[in-house]
């Protein structure tokens, strides 16, 4: 369903020549250009993946989506409209629409508030009727891999990976159509950045968002994206199709970044992700047969 030829063709986001500046402090100093005439679109569905140095302004991009950056030039449109000129009201329809996921989830929940009422807080916010809510929280939790009864405990009850998924899960309450990830697994250990990544492609498959998936890492954003854009000083110097810019770029930026990154198992780096998939589903029901067995 996600495999880029099969979605339609009509972008859901396109950013067009977009120009961020922050002011800098002191007398008549010019602003700082962080981003300069970036332009970048994601189909319906699709995972772009945007991938640079730190300080590059991948997470800039994200903000700017999100409507939380200084806009100096160009557009960014979702669905076909232009977002960087909308009234309060309809950014904030609007925002049911994006969301985002954040680097940390250690202070990115409220420790004060149950895993339930983290996940309701979108849902009544929006105006959803509790019953309808406590509904919506259990498909959440059961979309993300966690038990029902999570929802009545506190985010320090659980492990990084799980509060990642609580995080992941809040994000997807108001069915969004585009998620910003900034970073969603680096703060994870190797292994549970392996099942949260895997986690928001079996995510991808059931409902159809589409991601704009923010990493300084070569080897993660190769495992997730369809796409990859890849950042240098504000500007994007390469996109192309994943296993293009990853496996044979053409820029001396992107081959100098993928000098630095780890090299994937061969076998891994083979499977592409329908594939791998499947490879899973099946590693999946042998390890559950083992267990019966015991
Ligand atoms: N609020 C701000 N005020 C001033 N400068 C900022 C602000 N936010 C970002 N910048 C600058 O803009 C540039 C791009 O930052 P950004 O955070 O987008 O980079 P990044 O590629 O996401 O890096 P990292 O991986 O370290 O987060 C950096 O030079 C940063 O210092």
């Amino acid at each position: 369903m996600t495999d880029v030829a099969s979605v339609a063709e009509q972008p859901l986001l396109t950013i067009s020549g977009l120009e961020v500046e922050f002011p800098v402090k002191g007398w008549r100093r010019p602003p700082f250009k962080a981003l300069k005439g970036v332009s970048l679109d994601i189909l319906p569905g699709e995972t772009m993946g945007l991938v640079g140095e730190s300080g590059s302004g991948k997470t800039t991009i994200g903000r700017a989506v999100l409507g939380l950056a200084p806009i100096a030039g160009g557009s960014i449109s979702f669905d076909g409209r232009d977002t960087t000129r909308l009234s309060r009201a309809d950014r904030r329809a609007l925002s049911a629409d994006i969301q985002v996921v954040f680097q940390d989830p250690y202070t990115s929940l409220n420790p004060a508030m149950t895993i339930g009422d983290i996940l309701a807080e979108p849902l009544l916010t929006s105006g959803t009727a509790r019953i309808a809510a406590r509904d919506r929280i259990r498909e959440l939790l059961d979309l993300v891999n966690l038990p029902s009864d999570a929802a009545d405990r506190l985010p320090r009850e659980f492990s990084g990976g799980q509060r990642q998924r609580v995080a992941i899960a809040r994000a997807l309450a108001l069915r969004p159509r585009l998620v910003v990830c900034d970073e969603p697994v680096s703060a994870l250990d190797l292994s549970t950045q392996a099942r949260v990544l895997d986690l928001f492609i079996d995510i991808q498959e059931k409902t159809g968002v589409a991601y704009l998936f923010v990493s300084h890492d070569l080897s993660v954003v190769r495992h997730i994206s369809h796409r990859v854009a890849v950042m240098y000083r504000g500007e994007i110097v390469e996109t192309g199709d994943a296993a293009a810019v990853t496996g044979a770029p053409e820029h001396p930026y992107t081959q100098r970044l993928l000098m630095a990154a780890p090299v994937p198992h061969p076998k891994r780096q083979a499977v592409r992700r329908s594939e791998r998939h499947a490879l899973l589903a099946s590693q999946r029901a042998s390890d559950a047969a083992r267990e019966t067995v015991r």
